[in-house]
């Protein structure tokens, strides 16, 4: 695998989202070869919607299957609001994709925060941790967690999970699961995967679609200026295990690097 972060540009949202879901499959069949389940953690936003799309259309071959049953969901960042509130990261996958899965088709186990403690942002980080070391301490020797596959947005400003350009949790190397109470993004109070967990995983993945991500993929891909930006630094981290599905709109005018394979990971 190459030294370099894949881009992957699609005429509109429809065809990235079926490219899409080749690639999230074949991180399944790796991560369920590996240790018999698929560990992956997905983002809020934007995101939830895309994957659903792509994940809720029928499969139209064996290879194109979901194997729910095996996936282990967890979050790459949340808001430190109640599972229910508008703003929960978990509420809006709930809403788009759980809630649509078919029942015939398995169920995933899903893993959000513990909300007894919402008061302190810093315990329900602490126990979103617990969390992750329960699960993946059968498997690794726990240094990191090691995700199958981080679904990631990228924010108007360059943010990813709730890590924010120019804040001091982009420095943290310790913590696998970080809180912040000044989230520039409203709510202030977030709980977020670090980057040294992101971008430890086996594959990493950003989706950004639409005219308004133009700007700052021009900033991230193209300039000087990008290179500190959150998404940029998990880039750099990741290399060539990260990957980016976007539509054109998005990249409209933006120069990058080639890209030299022919398709998602099709070097695996
Ligand atoms: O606040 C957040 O924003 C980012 C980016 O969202 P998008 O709507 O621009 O895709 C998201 O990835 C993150 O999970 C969320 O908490």
């Amino acid at each position: 695998m190459d030294g370099q972060p894949h881009l992957y540009s699609f005429p509109t949202s429809t065809e990235l989202c079926k490219l899409l879901r080749t690639y999230v499959g074949r991180c399944e069949k790796a991560g369920l070869t590996r240790h018999g389940v698929f560990k992956i953690a997905v983002s809020g936003g934007s995101l939830p919607k895309t994957l659903a799309t792509a994940l809720l259309a029928p499969s139209t071959s064996e290879d194109e299957k979901i194997h729910w049953d095996k996936w282990e969901i967890f979050f790459a960042d949340e808001r430190a609001v109640a599972l229910d509130h508008a703003d929960s990261n978990y509420c809006l996958l709930k809403s788009e994709l759980l809630d649509k899965i078919p029942a015939s088709e398995g169920v995933p186990a899903v893993h959000p925060i513990d909300t007894d403690v919402l008061n302190d942002t810093q315990e329900v980080a602490d126990r979103y941790e617990q969390l992750l070391v329960k699960s993946f301490a059968s498997r690794d020797s726990v240094k990191l967690p090691i995700f199958d596959l981080v679904l990631l947005g990228c924010g108007p400003d360059g943010h990813t999970c709730s890590l924010f350009p120019g804040h001091e949790l982009l420095r943290e190397q310790n913590a696998w699961v970080a809180p912040i109470e000044d989230s520039p993004k409203p709510p202030p109070c977030r709980i977020t995967l670090t980057l040294p967990v992101v971008v430890h995983a086996v594959h990493i993945a950003f989706v950004a679609t639409g005219a308004g991500k133009k700007d700052i993929l021009k900033e991230i891909f193209e300039l000087e200026s990008g290179r500190s930006l959150p998404c940029a630094m998990v880039n750099e981290g990741a290399k060539g295990r990260c990957s980016w599905f976007v539509d054109d709109p998005a990249v409209e005018g933006v120069a990058f690097p080639p890209t030299p394979d022919s398709g998602p990971d099709s070097d695996e």
